[in-house]
C-alpha cells in the first residue's frame, strides 16, 4: 500500500541503483513490491515503429531485481511519461510538444498501489527538478504527501547537497524516510578515503541529531555480474 519517493541530491547520484537493489531486498523478504519513474528524460525512439521504448530506469531496475519487464512495465504504467531529450523534464515535453499532467503519474501510482504492497517511485534529478513550467518535483513529492528516500554519496560537494535536499523535504513537511549512501563515488576524481569516510561520518551525526527517526542505508558499488552484491540489509522496520 505505501509509496516511497526515491529522490537524490542530483542527477546521476545512484536512485536508479539504489531504487532497483532496495526492491530486490524487498522481494527477497516476501514483499510485492514494483518501481515506479516519475518521468525519463532521454529515452530513445524504436526505429522500426517510431515508438518510445520502456524506460530506460525501468529496466535497470528489473535487471537489478533480476525479473524480467513486467506487463505494468510494456504497457508504460510504470512510466507513463517518456520523452526523448536527456534534459529537465519541462524542458524534453516542451521539445515534444506536450505537457505533463501530474494527474496521469498519480493514477498510475493508484493502478500499480492495487496490485503491489510496496510502490518505489523514483524521480529525475534532484528535489527542485522542474516536471512542468509551474511544478516542481517537490511540489508534487508534497501534493501526495510521500517519504523520501535521499540518496546521496561521497563525491565533493555532496554534504552541502544533502542538508540543502532535507532543509527542503522538512520546509515541505514531509518525511524524511531514509538516507542512501552510494559508495560509487569514494574513490572518484576531486574524492579519496579521508573526504569520503569524513562524509559519512558527519552525515550520520547530523540524521542522528536532526532526523532520529530516519534510516541509514549503505549502498555498495554493484558488479555487472548479476548484480548480487549486497552487503548491507534493510532495518526490520523499513517499511
Ligand atoms: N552502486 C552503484 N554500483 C554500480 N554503478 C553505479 C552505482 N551507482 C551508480 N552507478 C553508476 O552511475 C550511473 C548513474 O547512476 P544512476 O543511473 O543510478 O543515477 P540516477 O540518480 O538514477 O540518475 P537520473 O537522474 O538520470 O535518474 C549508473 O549508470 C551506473 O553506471
Ligand atoms: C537526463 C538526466 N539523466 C535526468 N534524467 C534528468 C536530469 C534533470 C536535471 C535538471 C537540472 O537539475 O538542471
Ligand atoms: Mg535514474
Amino acid at each position: 500500500m505505501s509509496v516511497l519517493f526515491i529522490s537524490g541530491i542530483d542527477t546521476d547520484i545512484g536512485k536508479t541503483y539504489a531504487t532497483g537493489m532496495i526492491a530486490k531486498v524487498l522481494m527477497q523478504q516476501g514483499i510485492n513490491v514494483i518501481t515506479q519513474k516519475l518521468v525519463q528524460t532521454g529515452v530513445a525512439r524504436d526505429l522500426s515503429s517510431g515508438k518510445m521504448g520502456v524506460a530506460d530506469d525501468i529496466i535497470t531496475h528489473r535487471q537489478l531485481m533480476g525479473i524480467p519487464l513486467q506487463p505494468c512495465d510494456v504497457d508504460n504504467t510504470t512510466c507513463p511519461y517518456r520523452f526523448e531529450k536527456p534534459a529537465s523534464p519541462h524542458l524534453s515535453a516542451r521539445l515534444a510538444s506536450d505537457i505533463l499532467n501530474p494527474d496521469v503519474i498519480t493514477s498510475a501510482t493508484k493502478s500499480l498501489q492495487a496490485d503491489y504492497e510496496v510502490v518505489l517511485l523514483e524521480g529525475a534529478g534532484g528535489l527542485l527538478v522542474p516536471i512542468t513550467e509551474k511544478l516542481l518535483t517537490l511540489d508534487y513529492i508534497a501534493q501526495e504527501g510521500y517519504p523520501v528516500i535521499l540518496v546521496t554519496s561521497g563525491r565533493l560537494g555532496s554534504i552541502n547537497h544533502t542538508l540543502l535536499s532535507l532543509e527542503a523535504i522538512t520546509s515541505r513537511g514531509l518525511e524524511v524516510h531514509s538516507i542512501v549512501y552510494n559508495h560509487i563515488h569514494d574513490s572518484a576524481a576531486q574524492t579519496d578515503a579521508e573526504i569520503a569516510a569524513g562524509t559519512i561520518e558527519f552525515l550520520q551525526k547530523y540524521l542522528a541529531q536532526y532526523y532520529p527517526t530516519a534510516h541509514w542505508l549503505s549502498l555498495p558499488v554493484q558488479d555487472n555480474d548479476g548484480f548480487n552484491n549486497i552487503d548491507y540489509i534493510l532495518p526490520q522496520n523499513f517499511i
